[in-house]
């Protein structure tokens, strides 16, 4: 009796871990960009908020890493700031931006676990469309492949185009980052029906073409606690959402640990 309740006991055991394994295989990760909580401290020239105090509580209340998107102009991230935070993230840490000579620098001297790069010129208002992998296609290989023999994991900011994803994966980047803005801004506009988003087949397609190709799938740009989850249900790969300007302005009226968590509840499967 005793060896049938233990085998028992055992066999439950072993298929509650089967089923949490697989949970955590596919769960998609919240990398939270703390740009905002920058352009908070440059506005009184201080360092309140802390950044790195930022970063290790979005860690503590649940994040699975955190983003930064140093530009040019330092308008918010500083290139130190990067430095600093290095020892800080225990997560994951992504650095965002376009791979300047000075941006490679700072990335390989910081190797983070992934850079996402962008094709921002210098003094754009944010980012607002992903590469053109045909035509930069030389150029990003050089990038990608610096970063890659540093460690460092590469994802690449992409529109939802079909045809940007073969050439994508030749460039050697090992993820795709589907640019949202378009979908956030679509999705707002057709909030009474979301089954009428149009533009929705190119996201679904882009990431079915990815999938099937190998290349990993991010997503980020105007996700909030609106249209998350529309996003989510619909694209299954989805390996991680980075997010930062909604969720900082919800932290404003909701708190940052609330906020975090109402994030990660809309991300799991
Ligand atoms: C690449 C992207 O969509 C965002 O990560 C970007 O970093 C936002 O930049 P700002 O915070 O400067 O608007
Ligand atoms: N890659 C997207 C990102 O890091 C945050 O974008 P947003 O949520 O500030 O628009």
């Amino acid at each position: 009796m005793a060896i049938f309740i233990s085998t028992a006991v055992g066999t439950i055991f072993s298929f509650y871990i089967l089923v949490q394994t697989r949970n955590f295989a596919n769960m998609t990760k919240l990398s939270v960009n703390i740009n905002k909580f920058a352009t908070l401290r440059n506005a009184r020239g201080g360092n309140m908020p802390d950044l790195l105090k930022v970063a290790a509580d979005c860690e503590r209340f649940g994040a699975d890493g955190i983003t930064v998107h140093p530009r040019p102009d330092e308008r918010h991230i500083r290139y130190q700031d990067v430095r600093d935070l290095r020892p800080i993230v225990k997560t994951e840490f992504n650095i965002e931006g376009y791979p300047s000579p000075d941006f490679m620098d700072l990335v390989l001297e910081v190797k983070p676990e992934q850079c996402t790069l962008v094709p921002d010129p210098p003094g754009v208002l944010t980012s607002n469309t992903g590469w053109d992998t045909i035509r930069y296609q030389s150029f990003l290989r050089d990038a990608i492949s610096a970063l890659k023999a540093a460690g460092i994991r590469v994802s690449i900011f992409l529109n939802a185009d079909v045809q940007m994803v073969e050439p994508a994966k030749t460039t050697g980047a090992d993820r795709i980052e589907l640019y949202t803005g378009p979908y956030a801004e679509e999705y707002h506009n057709a909030l009474t029906q979301p089954q009428n988003l149009a533009l929705f087949n190119d996201y679904k397609n882009t990431a079915r073409e990815a999938s099937n190709i190998g290349l990993e799938l991010n997503a980020g740009h105007d996700l909030n606690l609106d249209n998350l989850r529309y996003f989510k249900l619909h694209i299954p790969q989805l390996k991680e959402v980075s997010i930062g300007h909604a969720l900082v302005c919800d932290a404003i009226y909701l708190g940052l640990e609330n906020t975090i968590q109402l994030y990660k509840r809309l991300l799991v499967d």
